[in-house]
């Protein structure tokens, strides 16, 4: 409600300030008005030099309708005349009159009167420096120099003495020359060099000149007297014989016809570049260099205010702080079981043995949940035989979630993967505070956990560009999709990234509920920004459909490929917010439970997930979807093709590995956060960084009680496609600003609900069922997905009669 209020109140304030913007016709009147007074004040002024002494006794009787001024605008002219040229700065009164014509053009014309600052500055000092300068070499003449360039003469010959006066002149003087006319000394010295060139060369093209102009003349009369090029070709070829012309005579460029069959076009000098009279001087008309607009407006806007800058709105917030996170019982460090390892070397050497295959070398990189050994085999052993082996192996260490991988890519040696004993946990701390993270130059650094060999493992979602992830239940998952979260928060600005939360499961996500109106996007007409019913999610994902196109749309007005392109020339500012332009910031979709939503809305929510799949990469919205189960009737061929960057927690069977990650292993993982990582072709075992529910709760609180936006971020408006059922509404029924809405939209030609909506100040809903009313009545046509509906009724007279005849019917 307040809220409501608080919009009423900034929407009555913005109407108050728009109205006191004076319109284009007001601009047009009070610009014919200035522009008039300032020709005014220029005739009144000149005639003032004639008139003054006759009108001189005029001015104390201003009033007095019987006595007449000769000035040519009389009395008023007499009067400003004396108070500016007299009394003021004499001839160079002039320069008044003429910028307050120029104010009048600008205004008349609609220029913004800004621009005619600079010219007043400079215009007003001007008149100044004539007022002085004249009263101090025309002192005989008052009025040339109006009594302040008396007046000051004499102030400053008090001070100064003459030479000071003059001193001063000539200050201003170079201050008027440098600063308004860019006047350099190289520019002076280049001048003159140019000059005496000019000169220089004009002399010996005289000279030169001197001994052809006889030539010339019988070449001029032959020339000039033609009209047609045929008859000049004809008459030159009579008299070729004429001895006086020399070389340095130009050959008269002749037209010849295009000839029919040669194809080609003769590009024809016209007939007067033929006539080179030597009294004829060519001036090079100096050509001004144009600026492009566009970009010199832009590096204007970011000389004054600096690059855009969006996070300026919230600039006080502060990111989380790592203290926000717990250590859960260790430091990152790694403690080696040296007999652990010592026993099974023993066992991997002494098992292989017992299958006659000879082990050269082995070496154990340990990481925090998984060791792996690393063995080069004797030469000719068949890798496919240790690969064969896995269950032997596995047996004779007596250890769940072994994995053979034959051979590691890029190192030519096999790896064996034994769990540890005791597997450490990997705190979101220690891989939050790790530098590399702390500096990842990502559009969205994601902080998965550590790999095998402890290193801390960072990729950007950006890149993925969408992200698939399963795992049977109580596997970690929920902790990976924390972790993701967290590391966003971890590292981007609520202007940088919205989320958009999908949580059928109802209990997982709640918590980001805090963080609502820092980083959440949401449906206009809905109450909360985590959504847990399905219907809904079918409306956002259409709805995040309608922003790809719209950004899509923006990215092709702004001539860029991508979301980073197009932001950074946003911060440029050469992109016009009034324009529809504005920042874009990533939005991150994430969808916890899949399974779920494919089993009760199928296609309806797979058509718009695959749509964003495919397109969504480059306008800067990433997918990242988790499932429990990963079937195939889950996890579709289309999905799948669009989702390369995919985790597999552990899972209960190979086949549901296969169906993630193409490849059997996820069913050999120990869970607990154990997780294969593949984008592409590569499959790497991470251990999942652990984040937990408090720690989550602590670090949305910390940003929950920032100053946020006032709402969460607007995600465009989807009118599902139930709304255009096409049911025939009676009249009696029908909403009453039926009328008003339907001339809205004729007015506009714009079938859209977001229109009635913000036109007549209507809610979602009721907009929503008003525009099937006016469907139902014929006047606009059946929902087109993204696009506004067809509007059948042309004008306001055809809409009155469709409304009349309805009447009648
Ligand atoms: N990275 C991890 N490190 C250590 N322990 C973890 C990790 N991830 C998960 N666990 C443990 O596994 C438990 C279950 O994890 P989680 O809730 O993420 O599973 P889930 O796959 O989301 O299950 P469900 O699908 O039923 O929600 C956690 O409570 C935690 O004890």
């Amino acid at each position: 409600m307040a809220k409501r209020v608080k919009k009423a109140r900034t929407k009555a304030t913005t109407k108050k300030k728009r109205s006191l913007k004076p319109t284009k016709q007001q601009k047009i009147i009070l610009g014919s008005l200035v522009m008039l007074l300032g020709i005014a004040l220029f005739f009144s002024f000149i005639s003032f030099y004639n008139t003054w002494k006759a009108d001189q006794s005029i001015l104390d009787h201003f009033t007095d309708r019987s006595k007449e001024a000769e000035n040519l605008l009389n009395k008023f002219g007499a009067w400003v005349s004396h108070f500016f040229v007299y009394r003021g700065f004499g001839i160079a009164s002039l320069i008044l009159s003429g910028l307050v014509t120029l104010s009048g053009a600008y205004l008349f014309f609609g220029i913004p009167l800004r621009k005619t600052w600079n010219k007043w500055f400079w215009g007003l000092l001007f008149m100044a420096w004539i007022s002085l300068a004249l009263g101090f070499f025309v002192p005989s003449s008052p009025l040339l120099g109006g009594t302040v360039g008396f007046e000051m003469t004499d102030f400053l010959k008090d001070y100064t003495g003459s030479i000071g006066v003059f001193l001063v002149l000539l200050f201003f003087l170079c201050v008027i020359l440098v600063s308004l006319f860019k006047l350099t000394p190289e520019g002076v010295v280049n001048f003159v060099k140019q000059k005496r060139s000019d000169l220089a060369s004009e002399f010996a093209e005289r000279k030169q000149q001197g001994n052809t102009a006889e030539a010339k003349e019988t070449f001029d009369t032959l020339t000039v007297e033609k009209e047609t090029p045929q008859v000049l070709v004809d008459d030159y070829t009579h008299k070729e014989e004429i001895p006086l012309l020399t070389p340095d005579i130009p050959e008269p460029t002749l037209k010849k016809e295009p000839e029919p069959d040669d194809g080609f076009e003769v590009a024809v000098a016209p007939k007067e570049e033929t006539i080179n009279d030597p009294d004829l001087d060519i001036k090079v008309v100096p050509v001004k260099s144009e600026t492009e607009e566009t970009d010199n407006l832009a590096a204007k806007l970011v000389d004054d205010f600096g690059e855009f800058d969006p996070t300026l709105e919230l600039g006080n917030y502060q990111f989380p702080t790592i203290d926000l996170l717990d250590h859960h019982g260790g430091d990152g460090n790694i403690t080696i079981n040296k007999e652990e390892l010592e026993n099974n070397k023993n066992r991997i050497v002494e098992t292989l043995r017992n299958y006659k295959i000879g082990i050269a070398q082995i070496k154990a990189t340990i990481g925090p949940t998984v060791t792996l050994y690393e063995i080069v085999p004797e030469a000719g052993v068949r890798i496919s035989k240790i690969k064969n082996l896995e269950d032997d192996i596995a047996l004779s260490l007596a250890a769940l979630g072994i994995r053979i991988i034959a051979p590691i890519p890029g190192k030519g040696t096999i790896g064996i993967e034994v769990p540890n004993k005791n597997a450490s946990i990997v705190s979101m701390r220690s891989v939050v505070a790790t530098t590399k993270f702390q500096q990842a130059e990502m559009q969205l650094p994601i902080v998965f956990g550590k790999t095998i060999s402890n290193e801390t493992f960072v990729v950007d979602l950006a890149k993925m560009p969408h992200l698939l992830m399963a795992g049977a239940t109580g596997q970690g998952k929920s902790v990976g999709l924390n972790a993701i979260l967290t590391s966003l928060l971890y590292k981007k600005h609520p202007a940088e990234v919205k989320f958009v939360l999908v949580d059928p499961k109802k209990v997982e996500l709640t918590l980001f509920n805090k963080i609502e109106r820092h980083y959440l996007a949401k449906l206009p007409d809905s109450e909360d920004a985590i959504i847990t019913d399905n219907t809904k999610v079918i409306n956002t994902l259409n709805s995040l459909c309608i922003e790809m196109d719209n950004r899509y749309e923006l990215l092709k007005q702004a001539m860029v490929r991508n979301i980073k392109e197009y932001n950074t020339k946003f911060k440029a500012r050469k992109l016009n917010p009034n324009d529809g332009h504005k920042f874009l910031p990533y939005i991150v979709l994430v969808v916890d439970e899949f399974a779920d939503l494919i089993m009760t809305a199928g296609k309806e929510v797979e058509t718009p997930i695959a749509r964003l799949a495919q397109l969504a990469r480059a306008i800067g919205i990433h997918l990242i979807i988790a499932t429990q189960r990963p079937s195939v009737n889950v996890i579709t061929g289309i999905i799948k093709a669009n989702f390369p960057a995919r985790i597999a927690f552990r899972v209960t069977s190979k086949i549901d590995s296969r169906t993630i990650l193409d490849t059997q292993g996820a069913e050999q993982l120990i869970g607990r956060g154990d997780m294969l990582y593949t984008q592409g072709n590569d499959v790497t075992r991470l251990q999942c960084a652990f984040v937990d529910t408090p720690e989550v709760e602590r670090i949305t609180e910390f940003i929950g009680s920032q100053r946020a936006y006032p709402e969460a971020h607007m995600l465009p408006e989807y009118v599902g496609e139930e709304s255009g059922t096409g049911i025939d509404y009676e009249i009696s029924e029908r909403d009453v600003m039926f009328r008003d809405a339907a001339e809205v939209i004729v007015m506009a030609q714009q079938g859209s609900a977001s229109l009635i909506q913000r036109k007549l100040k209507l809610g979602y809903n009721r907009a929503g069922r008003i525009i099937d009313q006016l469907e139902a009545a014929g006047i606009v046509g059946p929902f087109e997905g993204s696009k506004a509906r067809q509007v059948l009724v042309p004008d306001m007279m055809a809409l009155e009669q469709l409304l009349e005849n309805e009447k009648n019917k």
